[in-house]
């Protein structure tokens, strides 16, 4: 999917929302684990309710790998039936892959050739030939962790080293790497502060947000400081959507969950 597309669907949906289908067994309605594929169930069902919602899914990969090959199944069953049914909606493999260049190419074939996504989370901190393998696919998009929402982001990520927070060396540094108009960023809702300083660096750029909900983060105050003329942001809620009943009304509560979002942004959008 090109960015100019994602660009229409948020304007024709009025909404920027991701969704993430982070699958636990341990979370979701006790009837469904009596089917044959509990995660391919679980996810059909909230996709169904809510892709009228948002513009993105977002599934983490480690909900899927924990469950072994058929946790893998159901993630490839999930984006196969997002890329037949709705094929306007923008997906993300949040799988935070990166190594040397020779193994970052297949990471790429994984998740943006073979499984079909749209596009995958990087760590930039490998360098330039562990991110450039992912660039290089046409109409595909990696998204780079800048600044994550987690505490630990203070670890390194805002140390400053040659006189510059590291988090800012990468925005600075992938700009210049080769099919960088494909990359887009990681940064945290629970670090809005952050973010009028981001976009003097990266004005133009998507940014994945991850962080309202469950964490804490606040959506006005994203919108706030990251928003630029072309929307320029994909706000992601997971448990905060998906976990919202584990009742047999889960999908419709979801919806709903979604919908309060959808709305919130909408009134965003018309201001
Ligand atoms: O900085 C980051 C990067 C990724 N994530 C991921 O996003 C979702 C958030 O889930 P919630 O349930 O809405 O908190 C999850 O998959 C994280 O691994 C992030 O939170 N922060």
């Amino acid at each position: 999917m090109t960015t100019q597309e994602l660009i229409s669907e948020i304007r024709k949906k009025k909404s920027f929302l991701c969704i993430g289908l982070d699958v636990d067994l341990n979370k979701i309605p006790q009837h469904l684990l009596t089917k044959d594929d509990p995660i391919f169930e679980f996810n059909k069902a909230i996709i169904d309710a809510t892709h009228h919602l948002c513009v993105a899914y977002k599934p983490n990969t480690a909900f899927y790998e924990a469950y072994g090959l058929r946790g893998w199944k159901a993630l490839e069953k999930t984006i196969n039936y997002l890329n037949e049914n709705h094929p306007e909606i923008f997906t993300i493999a949040d799988a935070k892959r990166g190594d040397i260049g020779n193994t970052s190419s297949m990471y790429a074939k994984a998740f943006l050739e073979d499984l079909g996504f749209d596009s995958v989370t990087v760590a930039p901190y490998m360098g330039k030939d562990s991110v450039e393998p992912f660039l290089a696919m046409k109409d595909k998009h990696t998204i780079l962790l800048a600044l994550t929402s987690n505490e630990g982001a203070f670890d390194f990520q805002t140390k400053t080293v040659e006189g510059k927070e590291l988090y800012k060396t990468v925005l600075e540094t992938s700009k210049s790497w080769k099919n960088s108009e494909n990359l887009m960023y990681v940064v945290g809702a629970t670090k809005a502060e952050y973010l009028a300083e981001i976009r003097q660096i990266i004005p133009e750029s998507f940014l994945l947000v991850p962080g309202v909900g469950a964490q804490g983060g606040n959506l006005q105050d994203v919108c706030k400081y990251g928003m630029n003329a072309q929307v320029g942001l994909l706000i992601n809620s997971s448990r905060g959507i998906i976990y919202a009943s584990n009742k047999v009304d889960f999908a419709t509560v979801a919806a709903q969950k979604a919908f309060e979002l959808q709305q919130e942004m909408q009134a965003i959008l018309e201001r």
